[in-house]
């Protein structure tokens, strides 16, 4: 197993994926392979399972049963210190809860998402170009407890494209949007997938998964 992480590029590959709580099943037996390139939706009834297989894929929880690959890296066979280098470095997460630094401002939220990057200007560029595809441009400064729900969503998105993750893992990333901006959001999904990645979205929306390349269903 190499030292560091994941290359963006390699694809994610379930064999035999099981998860059960107590007696509970949600499902046994799954089987998929998701390559760069590709955007995939995870569809299935309410309580089918699909956050938790989000969080198993980004490594906040466990499978019970078989085996979960990024490439050559086993992910349900990671030591800690190997699993937070591929948190920081491969995943990016675009959750419900947004996950933001509530009381530093839009700018500090971005800039902390970019690790290997530094150069200042750089990371201000990369800052400027993805507020600008989000929608907030000019708002660098606002504290993220004052913005409303959607911005919160936005800068979320914008954290993700300064990131530029291997693998992104969203939960109904459009669920709080109104139509433009789920637009907005799954097309900036579409093009993390042409430019590498692996993006895979659990949703409820047919609109989503239309726009997806194949769907996983639960
Ligand atoms: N830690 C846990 N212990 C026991 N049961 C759990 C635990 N976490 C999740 N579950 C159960 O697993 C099931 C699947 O939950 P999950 O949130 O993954 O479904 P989902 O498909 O994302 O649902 P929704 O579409 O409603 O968001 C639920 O019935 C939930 O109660």
């Amino acid at each position: 197993m190499h030292d560091h992480h994941c290359l963006p590029g390699a694809p994610i590959i379930a064999i035999g994926l099981g998860k059960t709580f107590g007696k509970r099943t949600l499902w046994h037996d799954l089987t998929f392979r998701i390559e760069p390139g590709q955007m995939i939706a995870l569809t299935g009834p309410s309580g089918s399972g699909k956050s938790t297989l989000l969080n198993i894929i980004g490594l906040l929880d466990h499978a019970t049963a078989g085996t979960l690959k990024c490439g050559p890296d086993d992910l349900t066979a990671m030591n800690p210190r190997h699993a937070r280098l591929f948190r920081k470095r491969t995943l990016g997460y675009l959750f419900q809860d947004y996950a933001l630094i509530d009381n530093a401002d839009i700018e500090q939220n971005l800039d902390v998402a970019m690790h290997g990057t530094a150069n200042r200007q750089d990371r201000q560029d990369r800052i400027s170009r993805a507020l600008d595809r989000v929608g907030l441009n000019g708002r660098e400064h606002d504290p993220v407890y004052r913005l409303s729900g959607g911005e919160q969503q936005r800068v979320a998105l914008a954290r993700l494209i300064v990131k530029r993750p291997g693998v992104i893992l969203a939960d109904e990333p459009t669920g709080a949007l109104d139509h433009d901006n789920a637009d907005m959001v799954v097309h900036t999904l579409r093009d993390m997938a042409e430019n590498g990645g692996v993006v895979i979205i659990a949703t409820h929306s047919d609109h989503v998964a239309n726009a997806c390349d194949d769907t996983i269903q639960l």
